[in-house]
């Protein structure tokens, strides 16, 4: 079978983020970042709280350990936007001067949640900031602050892919702008940091031809898994939870995900698990590196079908696994702005091979004007 006949959107974008990360980066330069956020604020800020809805969420989870290790902000959480928006004490917003920094992701500015969240910011005192593709769009109207993204025109970038390594890298050169500013890291280590971002992005290039072929050929059986599990820690949770939302965004398959440690628990028990693929994320010197290989015994006790994304070397793992061995990062914190790459092939190429439309725009039901149940839904600030 010719790969070309099946090729997508995901596959075309895959092929393309190396290069797309180091455009969105050197777009981040000191001037945009200034603009962006004044000094002061970024001094008063004594907690931060990223938040966003679907990828735009999960870009927060993705950049939490570089906002942690650098920004010298002890209090960094990333919160779901309903939970920011409906359930955050009003009593932890404004308690200082632009405290928190509320960070929203949204890609297109439009999605309710995001415009609530920061308007709920304003409200209460909070300092915000959108980072965002579109300058005109509601959320960005509602936020104190915007970084802009501009992601090249015209782009191909649904199913959010290339659109969530702009704003993971966006994420990462704002964390590291903020750790530079409140004197956390010298401007060497801020220079070396950008730069490793970049060169990261690039280290994938040189494997992208054999994974896009491999993914092609794996999705051709794992198109058809009853369910695909995933699997991942802390921020490679960002990347578990990626491709499962990729799996629904292209084909509409049933996946689920969870942690190394719960799945131990709780998704162990899924039933006849020669049917459910289960896709691992995880690294050499992920803290919890030998809590997954525990958990990868029971995998392969069970007998699913496994592919793991890590660093590490394969003779680590079952030899019946499918492993993909990733370029080692010099810093931990950036394994998830590209680990996602192996299943955004996968994704991408099952939709195709089973003649299924992004979004389930092939069936009625699923086409509303607008995303109404997303886009129109009432802003409420409590
Ligand atoms: N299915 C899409 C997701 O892929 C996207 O991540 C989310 C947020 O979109 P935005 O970043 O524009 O706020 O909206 C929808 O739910």
């Amino acid at each position: 079978m010719d790969k070309m006949q099946f090729d997508n959107a995901m596959a075309r974008q895959a092929r393309l983020a190396p290069g797309f990360v180091r455009t969105i980066v050197e777009s981040m330069g000191y001037d945009k970042l200034n603009n962006a956020l004044p000094l002061t604020e970024i001094w008063d800020a004594q907690q931060i709280v990223i938040t966003g809805c679907g990828d735009s969420w999960l870009a927060g989870i993705a950049a939490r350990p570089l906002f942690e290790s650098v920004s010298g902000v002890k209090n960094v959480q990333v919160m779901r936007n309903i939970e920011f928006n409906r359930y955050m004490d009003k009593g932890q917003l404004g308690f200082s001067p632009n405290t928190p920094l509320v960070i929203g992701i949204s890609i297109s500015g439009t999605v309710s949640r995001v415009v609530e969240a920061m308007e709920r910011a304003q409200h209460y005192g909070a300092n915000s900031l959108l980072i965002t593709d579109d300058p005109d769009s509601p959320a960005a109207k509602a936020a104190r602050h915007v970084l802009l993204l501009d992601m090249p025109k015209p782009g191909e970038y649904g199913p959010g892919l290339l659109s969530y390594c702009a704003s993971v890298s966006a994420l990462m050169c704002l964390a590291l702008r903020i750790g530079r500013a409140r004197g956390f890291i010298t401007d060497g280590e801020h220079k070396k940091m950008v730069q490793a971002i970049v060169d990261y992005a690039a280290s994938y290039a040189p494997l992208i031809e054999e994974m896009d072929q491999r993914c092609f050929e794996l999705a051709g059986t794992w198109k058809d898994l009853r369910c695909v599990d995933f699997v991942g820690d802390y921020a490679d949770y960002a990347t578990a939870f990626f491709g499962s939302a990729k799996i629904l965004e292209t084909y509409g398959g049933y996946t689920t995900y969870d942690d190394s440690e719960d799945w131990c628990h709780i998704n162990y028990f899924l039933r006849d698990p020669n049917t459910i693929g289960r896709v691992f994320i995880t690294n050499s010197d992920t803290p919890s590196f030998n809590r997954v290989k525990e958990t990868l015994v029971a995998v392969d006790q069970l007998g699913s079908p496994c592919i793991v994304v890590t660093d590490a070397d394969k003779s680590e793992f079952a030899d019946r696994f499918e492993v993909f061995t990733t370029p080692k990062a010099p810093y931990s914190w950036l394994s998830p702005l590209m680990q996602h790459l192996p299943y955004d092939f996968i994704s991408g190429y099952s939709a195709e091979l089973l003649g299924v439309e992004n979004f389930r725009r092939d069936n009625p039901i699923y086409v509303e004007q607008g995303g109404t149940r997303i886009r129109q839904s009432k802003i409420t600030i409590v």
